[in-house]
């Protein structure tokens, strides 16, 4: 078991973790369908023809039809969901807690009248417990961070490709910039691609405003912006990945919002038609990492450096050999409303392109003023960069970056492109550490 699971060697108790999740997705989604009259009389009426309705395994439906609410927990069940199964029957919580202790109802109720169960005799086993920590140990083999992409990710980019635009004058300057990339991307073809975009009003609305959202599911759809889904292929996931990564950053202090279902848009599709060009399936998984960019707060400079040095430590203790790539999208100075709408600043985009390869921790203080300021409304976006850089390497001494490819470029719609390749050399093979 790997040390920071040991929740596991808690006996009676099954901790409900992304692993438990992902076992129970569709069984606690059942659940929740009984949240409606409606749904609570159908099932009623035919519990066995409900319950096929759904992509559960058998072991799941047999849990329920047998009220076995330890099988159903062992299955991916949690209990707040089950809740939700039980009130349909007419159980309460205290009826279906009890019923997983091998009590009677009277028994159990009488336990808790009498204080409840004690904990003595009911701890882990610290002998298994200290000999886990005393032998923690390193994977055989983990994942890689190859590289870093940065690029802007403009919409209108990626009409230009959907409409067979890419070679008039206007857009040929644009898309020559990427032919390099093309070509570095065909050559270090990575197993993943964690890409940090924003959402732009089209999987988040105003009712719900994540900070960061990692995309933990095993597919997702493009987004309808209002002309049609691009005719781009879906994005494939790595929900296993993912949900390591998630446990990482969020035992590292990144509080994440998970999404198991998801739409993209041109914030994520745009860089992957950019750097793979107009293909049938993209070549690689993608993870998809959205940041709060639309509304106020914003995620400081700072805080994105920091989540992106604790990605790598996130991504190099995974127990795979997968290589993967972390692209920062957005910018650059851009700015799409108001009188001040067409802001560039080509000077501070490339004095920000040259701190970012140089200097980024100093990069990472700069505040938001200022890149509302100097680099537009919208040239926030650019705080995002700072999450792919704080994941290279030499951020903490432990290998250096190589500048493949720069390129900027003047205008794509409203918009300055802005676009870099840094490939990652860590030195050592061990993989990063926990400070
Ligand atoms: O320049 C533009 O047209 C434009 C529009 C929407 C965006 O999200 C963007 O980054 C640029």
């Amino acid at each position: 078991m790997s040390l920071d699971k040991t929740y596991k060697l808690v006996p009676g108790t099954t901790v409900f973790d992304a692993e438990q999740s992902a076992k129970g997705y569709h069984l606690n989604q059942f659940c929740m369908s009984l949240m409606t009259a409606e749904n609570r009389a159908a099932y009623l009426a035919d519990e066995r023809a409900y319950l096929d309705s759904w992509p559960l395994r058998e072991e799941q439906k047999q849990a329920l039809l047998d009220r076995d609410l330890n099988a159903a927990v062992r299955e991916g069940g949690n209990i707040y969901f089950l809740a939700k199964w039980g009130a349909t029957l007419g159980f309460s919580f205290q009826q279906m807690a009890g019923s997983m202790t091998g009590m009677t109802e009277e028994e159990y109720r009488a336990m808790m009248v009498g204080g409840g169960r004690s904990v003595d005799g009911n701890r882990i086993d610290h002998a298994v417990l200290e000999a886990a920590h005393a032998d923690p140990t390193p994977p055989a083999e983990h994942a890689v961070i190859t590289g870093a992409v940065f690029t802007s990710h403009v919409p209108a980019i990626g009409a230009a490709m959907d409409h067979e635009k890419t070679e008039e004058p206007y857009w040929r300057p644009v898309f020559e910039g990427y032919a390099f990339s093309r070509e570095w991307e065909r050559e270090n073809v990575p197993d993943v691609v964690f890409l940090v975009y924003n959402d732009h009003a089209s999987a988040f609305d105003l009712s719900l405003i994540p900070t960061f959202v990692l995309g933990t599911g095993a597919a997702f759809p493009t987004a309808d912006e209002g002309y049609g889904p691009r005719p781009v292929p879906g994005v494939e996931g790595d929900p296993d990945l993912a949900a390591h990564i998630a446990h990482s950053l969020v035992r590292d202090d990144f509080d994440l919002t998970l999404a198991n279902e998801l739409t993209v848009d041109h914030g994520l599709t745009v860089p992957l038609s950019l750097m793979f060009g107009d293909v049938e399936k993209w070549p690689c998984r993608v993870i998809p990492f959205h940041v709060n960019v639309v509304q106020y707060p914003v995620p400081s400079g700072a805080r994105c450096f920091e989540l992106g040095r604790a990605l790598r430590r996130a991504i190099e203790s995974y127990d795979r050999p997968l290589k993967v790539q972390v692209w920062g999208t957005g910018g650059m100075s851009h700015q799409l409303q108001g009188p001040r709408a067409g802001l560039i600043n080509r000077e501070w985009d490339n004095a920000f392109l040259d701190r970012l390869v140089e200097d980024p921790a100093d990069l990472a203080r700069v505040p938001h003023l200022e890149y509302v300021e100097e680099a537009g409304s919208e040239g926030i976006e650019l705080v995002m960069w700072l999450i792919a850089r704080g994941a290279m390497s030499d951020v903490d001494g432990s290998g250096e970056v190589e500048v493949k490819h720069r390129f900027y470029h003047v205008p794509a719609s409203n918009t300055a492109v802005g676009h870099l390749i840094l490939e990652n050399h860590p030195r050592a093979e061990e993989p990063a550490v926990k400070e």
